[in-house]
């Protein structure tokens, strides 16, 4: 029985996977044991670092791309690279995503990327936004975020992105989606994680008044789950992922499995992806 859950739980998760369309099918099950053992192997690019702990099956994830971690199509292209990497590997279970800078945990899109772009350069640039979207959030990986410092706009879907969220008890470090803010608009799947998130009301207040919220505030409307003290946010989200991992990963993906089915954003619909990359690079296009 545990057999024909635990596959039903791979093939069914990446089944509903494939069929949306998601680019990162992750089959870790077809993953050869020379291939494995390679990815064990810690990795560092010039923007991320990533140190994977086989004996508890955790990696972790350090953005380390001063200034603010800002969300370039380099960046982006990395950032997926490695998580495809985690995501092959059979060893790694858990992802905690932070920042090795101090007082920002990421500031966002990249604003360089949507200012004097050639269409073509935007169309790939967002692309690769909507790429990190559906990797992180169709993860077979158990994912947390360890917000040590300000997470706007992007920064905040690519925490919402995630499992599960920690915040450092810090009211000068904020969170948020504040794109109206800046006069631009949060795409219609940035809207629905947030939903999905927060509830509809405060989604619907926090979108059209594009709010940044302290930590506490956050805490408070269900952004964040946990705010800890700033030296132990990494410590916090290792005990954290432990009682993750507890939950045998069949049962925590098929659970995800349905959440997705019942409550993600058409974006994984080619269709629709293709549609939001129109619209978003005409209007980066036009800034
Ligand atoms: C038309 C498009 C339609 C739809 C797209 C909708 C989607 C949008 C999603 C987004 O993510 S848009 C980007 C939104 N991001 C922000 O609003 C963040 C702005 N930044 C900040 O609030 C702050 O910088 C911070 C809280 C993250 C950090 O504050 P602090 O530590 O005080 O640093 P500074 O503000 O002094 O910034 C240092 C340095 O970094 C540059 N920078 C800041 N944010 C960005 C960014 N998003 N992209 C690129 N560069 C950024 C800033 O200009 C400073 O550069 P200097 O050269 O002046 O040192």
């Amino acid at each position: 029985m545990a057999n024909v859950l635990r596959n039903s739980a791979k093939f069914g998760f990446s089944g509903v996977l494939s069929q949306l369309s998601i680019h990162s099918r992750h089959g870790r099950e077809c993953v050869s044991p020379c291939f494995s053992l390679q990815q064990r192997n810690n990795s560092t690019s010039p923007k991320i670092k990533v140190d994977l702990d086989s004996s508890t099956g955790v990696a972790v994830l350090r953005m380390q791309s001063p200034p603010v971690n800002s969300l370039s199509l380099d960046f982006l292209t990395e950032f997926c690279i490695n998580l495809e990497k985690l995501e092959m590997d059979r060893s790694c279970r858990g992802l905690i995503i932070t920042s090795t800078l101090s007082k920002v945990f990421s500031a966002g899109l990249d604003i360089m990327e949507m200012y004097g772009k050639s269409p073509e350069r935007c169309g790939e640039f967002w692309k690769a936004v909507q790429e990190m979207w559906l990797k992180l959030y169709g993860s077979n990986m158990a994912t947390i975020a360890a917000i040590n410092g300000s997470s706007p706009a992007g920064g905040c879907l690519m925490s919402i992105g995630c499992d599960y969220r920690i915040m450092v008890d810090n009211p000068r470090y904020s969170i948020g989606l504040n794109e109206t803010q800046l006069g631009i608009v949060a795409p219609f799947w940035f809207k629905d994680t947030l939903v999905n998130t927060v509830g509809n009301r405060a989604a619907e207040l926090s979108l059209e008044l594009g709010l940044l919220y302290s930590a506490p505030d956050a805490l408070k409307i269900g952004l964040v789950d946990q705010l800890v003290p700033e030296d132990q946010v990494l410590s916090t989200a290792q005990d954290t992922m432990s009682k993750w991992l507890a939950i045998p990963d069949h049962a925590r993906q098929i659970d995800q499995c349905v959440y997705i089915i019942y409550n993600t954003s058409p974006l994984p619909l080619d269709h629709a992806r293709q549609m939001d990359q129109c619209v978003i690079s005409v209007c980066i296009y036009y800034i």
